[in-house]
């Protein structure tokens, strides 16, 4: 791994101010953290909160709505959950695009929206289990990101990370092999330069997501290209999510 690996754990709809303790116990145990950038994505209503909490790590969102402001009940802009103190937001996730119908189209505006609010991007991918038995994975990422990725950025290496999450890998127990793994990151990678040219691609990292543990993250990220890990069920105990940080410091050290 060349820079800092990124381990950012994903609350999803997760947590009530009783978490907070796990949020301040991932952060004390800062010790590591030189050699690790790490970040949590809590709910909405605990940004502020774990933002407080904080000194070392990371806070981020996992959504954020397309506009700016106005008559849209139970959304939330960029700039209200950069003001409750997030520096960055997860947009794009499987889940997102599931649920809730969101289309590349929608994605590229919010990240779009995101960066005019100064905040950086987590910008998710992924295929399903058909399309990877389809041997279409590759191809169907790509189409994914370039449909959901700005055309031009002045700064890509400063505001954006992309994450790879497979969608059969969300929460199942299942991951890809290490050699799928790079391959995937290499042809994002491979997709990065052509967007945004040699030098700015080199400094975006392409986080793995999708069933990481304490007990396989050291394979996981010791894979070709992997910068780090978007980490759901496991960073909901400072336990579990600190043995991942840990597992990345020793990856970095090799
Ligand atoms: O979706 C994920 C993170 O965004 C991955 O979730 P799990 O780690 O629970 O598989």
């Amino acid at each position: 791994m060349a820079e800092r690996p990124y381990i950012v754990g994903n609350w999803k709809m997760n947590g009530t101010r009783a978490m907070l303790s796990e949020a301040r116990a991932i952060d004390r145990s800062s010790q590591r953290l030189m050699k690790v950038e790490v970040a949590l994505a809590p709910p909405f209503t605990l940004i502020h909160a774990v933002h407080r909490e904080v000194e070392q790590i990371g806070v981020g969102a996992q959504d954020c709505h397309a506009g700016t402001e106005g008559a849209n009940t139970g959304d939330i802009s960029a700039a209200m959950v950069a003001d409750a103190g997030a520096k960055f937001v997860i947009l794009g996730h499987s889940e997102r695009r599931q649920d809730h119908g969101e289309t590349n189209a929608l994605i590229r505006s919010k990240v779009e929206s995101a960066l005019e609010a100064g905040i950086r991007v987590i910008l998710c991918c992924g295929e399903s289990e058909e399309t990877r038995d389809e041997g279409k994975a590759e191809s169907f990422v790509s189409r994914q990101l370039k449909g959901s990725l700005p055309e031009s950025l002045d700064n890509a290496d400063e505001v954006l990370t992309i994450a790879y999450e497979p969608i059969w890998a969300i929460g199942t127990g299942r991951t890809p092999t290490v050699d799928d793994i790079g391959a995937m990151h290499r042809s994002i990678r491979a997709l990065l330069v052509e967007l945004y040219g040699e030098e700015m691609a080199a400094q975006v990292r392409i986080l793995y997501g999708g069933s990481v543990n304490p007990d396989n993250a050291k394979e996981l990220l010791a894979a070709d290209e992997v910068g780090g890990a978007l980490v759901g069920g496991a960073s909901l105990t400072a336990e579990s999510f600190l043995g991942i940080v840990l597992a990345a410091a020793e990856v970095q050290e090799q």
